[in-house]
């Protein structure tokens, strides 16, 4: 289950009716999926084949043309990142930087954790502790950056309206709180 650590106060918020509901308030969509409904053979598992991904993605067909229908996204695709991965600290240093994108970032954890750290303007940046069967969505021009937790890794359903959408604007914010 998702949780929330609002970073200038060090307050954590558990349970999923309370973390969606602070979560409605910053705009930000967090839905659950049932990972029952990923086979044995992929759960936990960080290094996919092509097949083995689009199994993945057959699995939740249901779930992504439902937010898909809802939101307008048009293409879909799964990222993988443990410390397999062949360019996994260029891709963090990248994830780690505050940015901005012109399309909201959606998000489905099917296996492994990781952070999206997102700026509000009432109460400064705020983590959200993700696990697999979350589901998030950073509102479009939002500052916000992502990283792993201490297991380093994830694998992660994500969904465009457009792939230009998806481009990174990297903020100098004088604001950013570290963790
Ligand atoms: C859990 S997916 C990895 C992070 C990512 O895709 C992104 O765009 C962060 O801003
Ligand atoms: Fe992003
Ligand atoms: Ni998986």
């Amino acid at each position: 289950m998702a949780e929330i650590r609002i970073r200038n106060t060090g307050e954590r918020i558990s349970g999923f009716e309370n973390v969606k509901a602070f979560l409605d308030k910053q705009n930000v969509l967090h839905e659950r999926w049932d990972m029952s409904k990923l086979p044995e053979h992929l759960r936990e598992k960080f290094v996919l084949t092509d097949e083995e991904k689009a199994e993945v993605l057959a699995s939740f067909d249901e779930e992504i043309k439902d937010l898909a229908a809802r939101r307008g996204y048009q293409i879909w695709d799964l990222i993988s990142l443990s410390d397999q991965t062949p360019n996994i600290e260029e891709l963090l240093k990248k994830f780690e930087q505050v940015h901005t994108h012109t399309e909201d970032e959606i998000r489905a954890i099917t296996a492994g954790k990781g952070i999206f750290i997102i700026k509000s303007d009432e109460i400064g940046y705020f983590d959200v502790e993700l696990e697999a069967g979350d589901v998030i969505s950073v509102p479009e021009n939002t500052n916000h950056f992502f990283t792993l937790m201490d297991n380093r890794q994830i694998v992660a359903v994500r969904l465009f309206i457009e792939k230009d959408g998806w481009i990174a604007y990297n903020v100098d914010d004088p604001e950013y709180v570290k963790a």
